[in-house]
């Protein structure tokens, strides 16, 4: 099986009158359990490219397939359970729920299909969190915790749902040397152990040095 598969994948953007062509025929595969560098100038199409692969956007023209299934010509219903399934995401913003607890953070992706917390569930967030070293802050408010507690509290909610998948975008982003180090041997950790696979948006070459290959986006095409 071929995890992803993006052909010939363009995207432009419409303003005004305007079309702008952003990315211009992208070809690239995925294989499972792979960890991929996503890199390139800034404005190359980094996170259009990452949000497309991510079922968040539709491209103007090109063939997406996950897990050797076609992407195109599904409703948002249908992409939507794809993504709750199959995916996770960390972003660089890490967009927890800030009255929330890091355990019902790390609960949400499952417990919002479920209508609520099972114990089940409570107990794969708590397990999940002591794999991010925040045993001690399972019951703390997210908006207690520091920008590294809170960036690892949003990589255990990405693994909730057992992803294939996990798209990053800048993920070290708002983190200083030391975090970022630790959230990337966090991420390898996990794709050994799980063999979970990641595309990481980045513009840190030490990032993309900690993977097992670099994409580089220039100008809307890998380069
Ligand atoms: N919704 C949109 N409407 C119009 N233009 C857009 C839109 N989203 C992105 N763009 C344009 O597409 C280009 C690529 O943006 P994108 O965010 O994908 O780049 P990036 O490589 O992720 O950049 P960075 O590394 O700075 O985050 C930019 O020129 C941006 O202005």
């Amino acid at each position: 099986m071929t995890l992803l598969k993006a052909e010939g994948i363009t995207k432009s953007f419409r303003t005004g009158d305007i079309d702008t062509l952003v990315l211009k025929g992208v070809n690239l595969v995925l294989e499972p359990g792979e960890m991929v560098a996503l890199s390139g100038p800034s404005g190359s199409g980094k996170s259009t490219l990452l949000n497309i692969l991510g079922l968040l956007m539709q491209p103007s023209d090109g063939a997406l397939s996950f897990m050797d299934k076609p992407m195109s010509g599904l409703t948002d219903k249908q992409l939507s359970a794809i993504r709750n399934t199959h995916y996770g995401f960390v972003f660089q913003f890490h967009h927890l729920l800030p009255d929330f607890t890091a355990m019902e953070n790390v609960a949400f992706p499952a417990a919002a299909p479920a209508g609520g917390i099972s114990a089940e569930i409570r107990d794969r967030a708590k397990m999940l969190l002591g794999r991010v070293d925040l045993t001690d802050r399972i019951d703390f408010a997210a908006m207690r915790l520091s920008g590294g507690q809170k960036q690892r509290v949003a990589i255990a909610r990405a693994l909730m749902n057992k992803p294939e998948l996990v798209l990053a975008d800048e993920p070290t982003g708002s983190l200083d040397r030391e975090n970022s180090a630790r959230v990337m041997a966090l991420l390898r950790e996990i794709n050994h152990e799980d063999r979970t696979s990641f595309l990481i948006s980045t513009h840190d070459p030490e990032i993309a040095k900690c993977c097992d290959r670099q994409i580089n986006v220039v100008d809307g095409r890998i380069a």
